[in-house]
């Protein structure tokens, strides 16, 4: 690999990105998670998470199951169904695993878990495998 975790500035997990959101990643059996509390920065209607802001942790949240496991792959597709408003100012969980795989594709889920355990959004990303030297 020739590009290194250290001198990422990847918007989602890089701890150096001054505007990024510094996610941290929990790898619980097949399941990568992270957890989130939305701020103001973070709202599209007022008092409610971005929906493309979700689609951004549900994307990463994926991507890192895959570095995890050495996987270099970029997204290639994702589609995303809010199905519940996710309100600012509540801890809330991001979840990816593994669908499928076929070759270089990738197909991974993604959901946004609200603290009862609501699914608010739920998300499928293909992602294709990439030689290692982004
Ligand atoms: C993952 C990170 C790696 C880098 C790590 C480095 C340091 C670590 C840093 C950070 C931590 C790591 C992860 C966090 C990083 C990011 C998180 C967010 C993820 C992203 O933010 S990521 C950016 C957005 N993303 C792009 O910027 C992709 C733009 N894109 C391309 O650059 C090309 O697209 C490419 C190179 C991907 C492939 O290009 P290519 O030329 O190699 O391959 P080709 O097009 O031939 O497709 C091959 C086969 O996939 C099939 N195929 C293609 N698309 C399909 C689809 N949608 N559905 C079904 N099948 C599909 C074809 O049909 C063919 O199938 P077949 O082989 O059977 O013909």
């Amino acid at each position: 690999m020739s590009v290194e975790l250290r001198d990422s500035m990847c918007f989602g997990c890089s701890p150096q990105n001054p505007i990024g959101l510094k996610l941290k990643f929990i790898h619980d059996g097949d399941i990568c998670r992270s957890y989130f509390t939305g701020s103001r920065e973070h709202e599209g209607w007022p008092g409610i998470m971005h929906g493309g802001l979700l689609t951004t942790l549900l994307d990463e949240v994926m991507a890192q199951w895959l570095y995890e496991r050495d996987i270099m792959a970029m997204t290639v597709e994702i589609n995303v169904k809010f199905s519940k408003p996710v309100p600012i100012g509540q801890q809330f969980a991001v979840e990816g695993k593994q669908e499928s795989k076929k070759g270089r594709l990738i197909v991974l889920e993604g959901q946004v878990l609200l603290s009862d355990g609501t699914v608010a959004t739920k998300a499928t990303a293909k992602f294709i495998q990439v030689k290692n030297s982004i």
